[in-house]
């Protein structure tokens, strides 16, 4: 059998009319005009599918809302959808530092976050994310002070990541990765992914194995856009 190459947007579910209904049905009538208005000018860019997911962006906000959190980390920016969300649900005086080594399209978005009103809640880092990360953990008020980070960035770093953030994240603090399921592939026999996708299969694995073995963390995934795991830092 060839691998199957990706048609119609549909997430990680049977159909793409299902993932349709769940989109216009429980999620678009849901989203803040300026997420849909950087949703459209992120459709023009040739790599739109790296756009965080509306269904998964509903929970990151509930998440947000449950946990009250108001200092916020993330990981990978592109035109800034995850970022818009998480600017507008945290509290007025609330701060993201957000990472991503390509300006260039966070400058897409930045037009549409300035007229949401919430730029002022935004530290744009320009950088890769690593020694960013080093750099906020070398200073001591960074340590254990974020209550929230996303990390949607480059697979292959993911364990690099999560050992930094662990220590930038208080205890009960919750850390959210995207696309832990890489589009099915975790699931898939090696010949059955398209070339594309089997060295972030390979690290999506070694992931999602590391996470369930540490003991530092509660973790749930959700088949949410293209997965989501949720962890919780425990001690
Ligand atoms: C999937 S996109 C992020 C999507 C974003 N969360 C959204 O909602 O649109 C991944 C981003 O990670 C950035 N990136 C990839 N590798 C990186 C690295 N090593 N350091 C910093 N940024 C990186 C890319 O420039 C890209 O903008
Ligand atoms: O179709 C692709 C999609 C993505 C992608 C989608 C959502 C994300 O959140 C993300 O981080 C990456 O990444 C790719 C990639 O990295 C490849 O090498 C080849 C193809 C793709």
């Amino acid at each position: 059998m060839e691998p199957e190459k990706p048609t119609e947007p549909k997430g990680l579910l049977q159909t793409h009319e299902l993932y349709k209904y769940i989109l216009e049905t429980n999620v678009y009538p849901r989203e803040p005009e300026s997420l849909k208005e950087l949703r459209a000018v992120t459709e023009k860019h040739p790599w739109a599918v790296m756009s965080t997911a509306p269904d998964a962006g509903q929970m990151i906000e509930i998440l947000l809302k449950i946990t009250g959190a108001k200092k916020a980390l993330e990981v990978g920016v592109f035109t800034g959808y995850s970022l818009l969300l998480t600017a507008l649900t945290i509290p007025k005086d609330g701060k993201i530092v957000a990472i991503d080594m390509d300006r260039e399209a966070y400058e897409i978005g930045r037009p549409i976050i300035q007229k949401a009103g919430v730029e002022h809640k935004i530290d744009f880092i320009e950088s890769q994310a690593l020694p960013a990360l080093d750099k906020l953990l070398e200073n001591p008020k960074n340590v254990g002070s974020f209550d929230y980070a996303f990390v949607d960035a480059d697979k292959i770093n993911y364990i690099n990541y999560h050992e930094r953030i662990m220590k930038l994240v208080k205890v009960n603090g919750i850390v959210v990765y995207d696309n832990t399921l890489w589009f099915g592939s975790v699931a898939q026999p090696e010949e059955m992914v398209l070339k594309e996708f089997k060295e972030g299969r390979v690290s999506t694995i070694q992931f999602n194995k590391s996470l369930v073995a540490d003991p530092r963390i509660d973790i749930s995934t959700v088949p949410l856009g293209d997965g989501l795991t949720i962890c919780r830092r425990l001690y």
